[in-house]
C-alpha cells in the first residue's frame, strides 16, 4: 500500500466505514492540522545547550552515545528541518534558555533578545512559533540543587533576574511570531535527604517566583507556566515545587500549569488531571513523555496513557486550553529519529481521539448504558485509522509509514556520520 490512487481508496473506504457511526472524517483532520505540537530543542544534543557554563545535572540525565549530537545551533537548526520535514503539520519549537547563542561568555542573568535573534529568524523562516523555558540547571550558581529557593538571597537574586530575562525575551518572541509564547518554568530546587524544613524553601521559591513574575505581561505576547516534580536523582526526599506546590501557585495566580508525564507517582497518570485541573487553571501546558520505572523521558511511544491524554483533551473539548509540549531526551538512538516518532506518535494520539463518536459515547454513559460505552470503545481500537493517517501524511507531503526512516538514514550517513 504505498501509491497515492492505493491511499486515496483505502482513505475513502475509511471515510465511509467512520460515517457509518457519526465521526467527519474530514473535520478532524481539519482539527488535527491545526493543533500544533511543540518540540523540544534539548532532545536534539542531550540537554547540553550552547553555553558551556555546567554539566547537566540537577536530576537530568541523559544515556546513550549515538553519533553526531547537535554541537551548534546551526546544526541543531540543521536536525530540526529535517526531523520537521517528517512530521505532517505544522508544529512549534520549544527552546531552553541555554541555547542561546553567544559570541562571547554571557552569564544566564545578562541573555537578551539579541542572543535569540538567530533562532527567531530562523523560525520565521521555516514558519515555526517558538516556546520557551529559563534554564535553571547545568550552570555553578545551581551546583548544590537549589536556585529560586535558595537560602543565599544573591543566589535567589540570580536566578530571579535569569527568569525575569527569559520573560523579556519569551514576549519579543510572543511579538514576532503574533501568538503567546508559553515560557516554562521548572526548578530543580529540593534535598536528597530528609528536610528539617520543608516551608521554608517553599516560601522562598513562593517569594521568588512573584518577583519574577512581577511585571504584568500581556498573555497575548507570552504566557507563564509552572512546572512540578516528584523527585529527581539528588532531591529524592524533597523537592520544593511539589504539585501540590504549583497548583496552589497557578491558581492564586492565575498562571498555566505544566503536567509532566514523567513527575507522578508511577501508576498515577496526567490523563486524568486534565479535567479535574481545568476546573481551576486558566490553561495547561503538557511534556508528553515516557517514564519507565522512574522519570527516565523515554521516546514517546503508543501507550495506552498517550491515547488517554489526547482522548481527554478532546473529549473536554480543551483543544484551545492544553498547550501539548514534548520532553524525552534518548542519546541511544538516531535523535532526529527519536523526534520524529515521539511527534507522529503524538499526533497520531490526537488523529484517533478525534475520530471518536465522543457524544455518542457520552450519551450512553449518561444513559447508564456502560456496557454498550466499553463495547464501543473497544471496537474503536480496531476502526481504520492508519489508513486516515497514511492518507495525512501524504496530503501534508510527508513520507507515509515507514518510508521516514530512509530518509533518516540517508541524513545520517550524508551528515550524522560527518559530525
Ligand atoms: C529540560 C526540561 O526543561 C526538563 O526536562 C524539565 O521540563 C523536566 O521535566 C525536569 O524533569
Ligand atoms: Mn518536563
Amino acid at each position: 500500500m504505498s501509491s497515492t490512487s492505493n491511499l486515496d481508496a483505502a482513505f475513502s473506504l475509511a471515510t465511509e466505514h467512520y460515517q457509518t457511526i457519526g465521526v467527519d472524517v474530514d473535520a478532524a483532520l481539519k482539527t488535527l492540522a491545526q493543533t500544533a505540537v511543540s518540540m523540544h530543542c534539548w532532545q536534539g544534543d542531550d540537554v547540553a545547550g550552547f553555553d558551556h557554563v555546567g554539566e547537566l545535572g540537577s536530576g537530568l540525565a541523559v544515556t546513550g552515545n549515538y553519533r553526531g549530537r547537535a554541537r551548534t545551533a546551526e546544526e541543531l537548526r540543521g536536525d530540526l528541518e529535517m526531523a520537521y520535514s517528517l512530521i505532517p503539520g505544522q508544529q512549534r519549537l520549544n527552546l531552553h534558555a541555554m541555547y542561546g547563542e553567544f559570541d562571547r561568555p554571557v552569564d544566564r542573568d545578562e541573555i537578551g533578545v539579541e542572543h535569540f535573534q538567530g533562532w527567531m529568524d530562523w523560525a520565521r523562516d521555516q514558519h515555526v512559533s517558538l516556546d520557551f523555558n529559563p534554564s535553571f540547571f547545568s550552570h555553578p550558581q545551581a551546583a548544590d540543587g537549589l536556585t529560586l529557593a535558595h537560602p543565599d538571597k544573591g543566589i535567589r537574586q540570580f536566578w530571579i533576574d535569569h527568569g525575569i530575562a527569559c520573560r523579556q525575551i519569551a514576549a519579543a518572541m510572543g511579538d514576532a511570531q503574533g501568538n503567546a509564547c508559553i515560557n516554562n518554568v521548572w526548578v530543580p530546587d529540593g534535598y536528597k535527604d530528609t528536610p528539617a524544613d520543608r516551608t521554608a524553601p517553599r516560601q522562598r521559591l513562593t517569594d521568588s517566583l512573584d518577583k519574577m513574575f512581577a511585571d504584568p505581561i500581556d498573555s497575548s505576547r507570552m504566557l507563564d507556566a509552572v512546572e512540578c516534580k516528584l523527585f529527581g536523582i539528588g532531591s529524592e526526599s524533597y523537592v520544593v515545587g511539589s504539585h501540590e506546590f504549583y497548583m496552589g501557585y497557578a491558581i492564586t495566580r492565575n498562571k498555566v500549569l505544566c503536567l509532566d508525564a514523567g513527575h507522578f507517582h508511577p501508576t498515577e497518570v496526567i490523563s486524568d488531571k486534565i479535567s479535574a485541573t481545568l476546573l481551576y487553571v486558566p490553561e495547561l501546558l503538557l511534556h508528553v513523555s515516557r517514564g519507565v520505572r522512574w522519570d527516565s523521558d523515554h521516546v514517546v511511544t503508543m501507550t495506552d496513557e498517550l491515547q488517554a491524554i489526547m482522548q481527554e483533551i478532546v473529549r473536554g473539548q480543551y483543544l484551545d486550553r492544553v498547550h501539548i509540549g514534548l520532553d524525552f531526551f534518548d542519546a541511544s538512538i538516531n535523535r532526529i529519529a527519536a523526534w520524529v516518532i515521539g511527534t507522529r506518535n503524538t499526533l497520531k494520539a490526537i488523529l484517533m481521539a478525534l475520530l471518536e463518536p465522543t457524544a455518542d459515547l457520552q450519551q450512553l454513559e449518561r444513559e447508564g448504558d456502560f456496557t454498550a460505552r466499553l463495547a464501543l470503545m473497544e471496537e474503536q481500537r480496531t476502526m481504520p485509522f492508519g489508513a486516515v493517517w497514511d492518507y495525512y501524511c501524504d496530503a501534508s507531503g510527508v513520507p507515509v509509514g515507514r518510508q521516514w526512516l530512509t530518509a533518516v538514514r540517508q541524513y545520517d550517513a550524508d551528515v550524522l556520520a560527518k559530525r
